[in-house]
Formats: structure tokens, sequence, C-alpha cells
């Protein structure tokens, strides 16, 4: 059974002359111990995909199984305890800026029923240690930098994804210790048996971290490979025959 797996998942928006915005029959699988990088332009349907795998918003047809358990067709409280499972980084996070960064990871581990303590080297300490977040922690949220929110949320989703780990362009805003860091602790994400869904636009992470590989482009995957080390090339050439099909 797989962490997460989609069957010709739709969400369509819009059609238009050049295509369809949203996504269109996505199937895909990931496997535990796995890192997929979701590559593609803007607009190309990547967060519009992780939105109904994390149920924010339904497809109009097709379904997201997590380990076997249907989302989409399930009551909410079932879809609750689902989502208490996947630790999730969303692209723009939310907060309660009024909240100091212990307040609201308090309020995080309420919410997630799952102690901020466990985990060991991946317990939200050590996470915010290595992100030399600790210091600021007893601070109002409306004091953080753009980098410091992005690494608060990022120790959430490490520390609440036990088993599934989704990540909304999770480099964005990072200064160049943390993104080593960040690469660090996916790695030893991987070697715990998670499953990573990661989308960014940073081909050099896709590179350096990912198991497979795919490309988004107009709501259709376009490739999905294995990673060989050779993204940014196979980025180019993916990119390149479309725009030629265009
Ligand atoms: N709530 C919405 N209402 C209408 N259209 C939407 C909505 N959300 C997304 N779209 C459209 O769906 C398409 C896919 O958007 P999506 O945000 O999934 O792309 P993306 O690949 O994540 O882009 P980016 O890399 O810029 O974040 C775009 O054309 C977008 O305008």
């Amino acid at each position: 059974m797989y962490p997460i797996e989609t069957i010709e998942l739709t969400k369509i928006y819009r059609k238009t002359s050049q295509g369809i915005e949203g996504i269109e029959k996505i199937s895909l699988k990931l496997s535990e111990g796995q890192i997929l990088s979701l590559l593609g332009p803007n607009g190309a349907g990547k967060t519009t995909f992780i939105k109904i795998i994390t149920s924010q918003i339904l497809p109009d047809s097709g379904e997201v199984f997590i380990y076997g358990n249907p989302l989409c067709k399930i009551i909410k409280e079932s879809q609750i305890l689902i989502r208490q499972q996947i630790g999730y980084l969303p692209e723009t996070p939310f907060f309660y800026a009024k909240l100091t960064g212990w307040e609201f990871a308090r309020f995080m581990e309420s919410i997630y029923n799952c102690p901020l303590e466990e985990g060991g080297s991946l317990s939200f300490h050590s996470i915010a240690d290595a992100f030399n977040l600790t210091s600021h922690l007893n601070k109002l949220i409306a004091s953080y930098s753009q980098g410091m929110l992005r690494k608060l949320v990022l120790c959430f989703a490490i520390t609440f994804g036990k088993k599934i780990i989704i990540l909304d362009e999770p480099s964005n805003g990072l200064d160049p210790d943390s993104y080593l860091t960040l690469k660090d602790i996916l790695r030893e994400c991987r070697a715990q048996k998670r499953a990573i869904l990661l989308s960014t636009h940073h081909l050099s992470l896709a590179q350096e971290i990912a198991d497979e590989i795919a490309i988004f482009h107009q709501g259709h995957i376009k490739c999905k490979v294995k990673n060989d080390g050779s993204v940014e090339v196979l980025y180019k050439k993916i990119i390149h025959e479309v725009k030629n099909i265009e």
C-alpha cells in the first residue's frame, strides 16, 4: 500500500484556448522512503494537486488514497484523522501573528495531537535548533522575518509528518545555511522511511534530493522519471518540447 496514490485526479477551474487551468487525470504513486519532486512552470497545477491531497479542495473527479484510504469520498471526521498523519508546508502558510513561536507550536501540537518532544533528532526542538530558530521562539510571530516564518512551519511539517510530508516551495526565503540544513533533514526523513512530496522551482534542490521527478505543464504530467542527476537538462528538454508543440 502506498502512502499516497492518486488516480486520475482532475480539477478544472477553466478551459482556455491553450488548454486547461487546474489539473487533469493526474495519477501518481509515492512510496515509503521516497522523495518525489514536482516541477513545472507557474500555473502548471502543482499547488492544485497538493491542495487536493491535503483535502483543502475537492477534485471534480478521481481519488486520492492515503495508505489505501480514499480521501475525497469520506466524511469530514475521517478526513481530519488522515490529515493528522500528514506534515504539510503550504505555499502561503497562515500564522497567528500575536502568538509567540512557542505558543503557536503548542497550539499546533494540540491540533495534531502529537507531542513536540517526540521524534528524537526530528522532534520540534531538534529541528528548531538545527534551523537556528530556538532563540526566536519566545518572540511574537509578528516580528519574524520571511525566512523565520518558513522555518517555523517547516518545523511543524517535519515534526507532525511522521509518515508523510508535503512541502510546497520549502526553500523559499531560506538562507544558505538553512537550505543546507533542509536538505540534511529531508535525507534523514527519507532514511526513516517517510514519504516526501516536494514542489519546488529550484532545480538544484530537486536534483540533489529527489528520487523521482514529475514535470507538470498546463495541468498534465509531461514526464515522470527517476532522478539520474540531470534534472536541469531534462527540465529544459521537456519545456522546450512542449513549447515547440504549442
Ligand atoms: N482558486 C482558483 N480559482 C481559479 N483558478 C485557480 C485557482 N487556483 C488555481 N487556479 C488556476 O489553476 C492553474 C494552476 O494553478 P496552481 O496554483 O496549481 O499552479 P502551480 O503550478 O502551483 O503554480 P506556481 O508554480 O506559480 O505556484 C492556474 O492557471 C491558476 O490560475
